[in-house]
């Protein structure tokens, strides 16, 4: 039995995984920090949404997934048993690629999962709502228009409305699977400068095709390659001195 590694929210031991008869992931073996940013970086296939999915167990949704090993969350592997979905995914949340607000009001997404939770008081949720909104530095453009609907914000303001709503549940855990890829650069500051602020109070987990992006708001850093971890470090190490060649041709742009 392997030690788990202390302060970590996630100790993965020999984890597996198949879609059908494909082994998509491979013996993953690593730790998930409190309050640090990991990325998760390689090439297009390489497993990253895939693994990431697993967190929350959302790859349960896809049919004839299989896996094996431990993933353990809160000293339990929630690979086996019986897992509170609604519990667990209230305090893990995922942020997608495109930021993906409910065709409804700001204030209504945001207000959406503490009323889920069992919030029901005007001027608790009137609370939560501003102070998520304001965390991700999006309640003054937002203030005096909470009744309108959140179509109408713009792509970055979608995505920071997105978080607002990840945060509004008071989670331990945010998963982005690219969270800025389909922004423009300004956009992609400000939820970059987010994610940097985040940490204090949040575990992320962030699959990024950005190298630049893994280098600017990580500490650790994760290279996956065919569904395997060649190289797990702190960020600056494996980005300034990679211990394992293919880490470092991918790193310089030799391939992917
Ligand atoms: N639902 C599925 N059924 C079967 N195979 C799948 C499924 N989803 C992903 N795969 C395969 O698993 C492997 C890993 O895919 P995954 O989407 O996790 O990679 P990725 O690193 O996130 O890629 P990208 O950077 O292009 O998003 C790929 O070979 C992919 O074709």
């Amino acid at each position: 039995m392997e030690l788990a590694e202390k302060d970590a929210v996630f100790n993965i031991f020999d984890m597996n995984l198949w879609y059908g008869d494909f082994q998509a992931l491979h013996n993953l073996h690593f730790s998930i920090k409190k309050n640090e940013v990991t990325a998760i970086i390689g090439p297009s296939g390489c497993g990253k949404s895939t693994f990431i999915k697993t967190l929350n167990l959302m790859i349960n949704m896809v049919p004839g997934v299989k896996m094996s090993g431990e993933i353990k969350y809160q000293d339990r592997n929630i690979l086996q048993g019986s897992v509170d979905l609604v519990q667990l995914r209230k305090e893990i949340g995922m942020i997608f690629q495109k930021g993906n607000p409910f065709p409804q009001s700001i204030y209504n997404n945001v207000a959406y999962g503490p009323r889920i939770h069992g919030i029901k008081q005007k001027k608790k949720l009137d609370e939560i709502v501003e102070q998520s909104l304001k965390d991700v530095a999006l309640w003054e453009e937002v203030k005096d228009r909470l009744d309108s609907n959140a179509m109408g914000l713009s792509g970055g303001q979608q995505q920071r409305l997105c978080i607002a709503r990840a945060i509004a549940t008071k989670p331990d855990v945010i998963l982005m699977d690219e969270p800025t890829s389909a922004l423009d650069p300004i956009s992609t500051l400000k939820v970059e400068k987010l994610i940097t602020k985040l940490k204090e109070d949040y575990t992320i987990v962030i699959v990024t095709h950005n190298m630049q992006q893994a280098a600017r708001v990580s500490d650790k850093t994760a290279f996956f390659l065919n569904g395997e971890i060649v190289e797990f470090s702190d960020t600056d190490s494996l980005f300034s001195n990679p211990s394992d060649k293919r880490t470092e041709e991918y790193i310089t742009g030799r391939f992917g």
